[in-house]
């Protein structure tokens, strides 16, 4: 029986367009021009804050604005579900995980409100018995501090981390933890430059993947 800890934006969800969408609503609402889907995708990653510095820079707008537009932004977030779906087949896996009496929980940059907003909405906040956001700490991902606190959370076992990002390989390496990289998210950098023990492109073969991980460890 494994500890398996989740990332959440670009691994179990693809919330991009939920997050654009919100960001653009508070662009209207300042009159400043959108800003792209792709260009959302590749602000997500550090949480919220450097989602906000991202997009203000793109768009122009200065320094002095960050506390308040971070502020406008996460009084949103708590929204941002309805355009989110989880990847395929995340649902049958994390199902098949526990099933096999795998123990789960979420480390994600996303703060915690909107992670178990999202969650809830989509029914999948069930499957896990401890949630880290970005906000929950006061340090977030790469620092391993909350994945630390996550695993711990989850009490004794093989430790595995399930993440899509440069973020998530860089926390993984600085925990000395396990990697699985799912590679349909919102990564920036070829698989091949990404430090990572597995990758993986549908959670149809994460059971197994995991299966196969704890047998080569034991
Ligand atoms: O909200 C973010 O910027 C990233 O969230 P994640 O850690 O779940 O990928
Ligand atoms: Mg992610």
């Amino acid at each position: 029986m494994a500890r398996i800890v989740f990332d959440l934006d670009g691994t179990l969800i693809d919330s991009a367009p939920d997050i654009h969408g919100i960001a653009n609503a508070l662009l209207a609402e300042e009159g400043i021009d959108p800003i792209t889907l792709a260009q959302a995708r590749d602000f997500i990653g550090n949480g919220a804050a450097v989602f906000v510095k991202k997009m203000r820079l793109a768009c122009g707008i200065p320094d002095s604005e960050q506390d308040r537009l971070h502020e406008a932004f996460v009084g949103r977030y708590d929204d941002a579900v309805n355009l989110t779906v989880p990847y395929p087949h995340v649902e049958a896996a994390l199902k098949a995980l526990k099933a096999e009496g795998h123990i789960l929980g979420i480390c994600t940059n996303k703060p915690i409100r909107p992670t178990h907003a999202v969650l809830k909405h989509l029914k999948l906040d069930g499957y896990f018995d401890t949630f880290w956001g970005g906000d929950s700490l006061p340090t977030h991902k790469p620092d391993p501090a909350p994945l630390f606190a996550a695993f711990e959370a989850l009490g004794d076992g093989p430790m595995l981390y399930v993440g899509d990002s440069d973020v998530d390989a860089g926390t993984a390496v600085n925990a000395k933890v396990p990697f699985l990289l799912f590679t349909e998210g919102y990564r920036k950098q070829p698989v091949a430059e990404m430090p990572h023990d597995v990758a993986f492109s549908d959670f149809a073969d994460l059971p197994g993947i995991v299966a196969q991980m704890l047998v080569d460890a034991a």
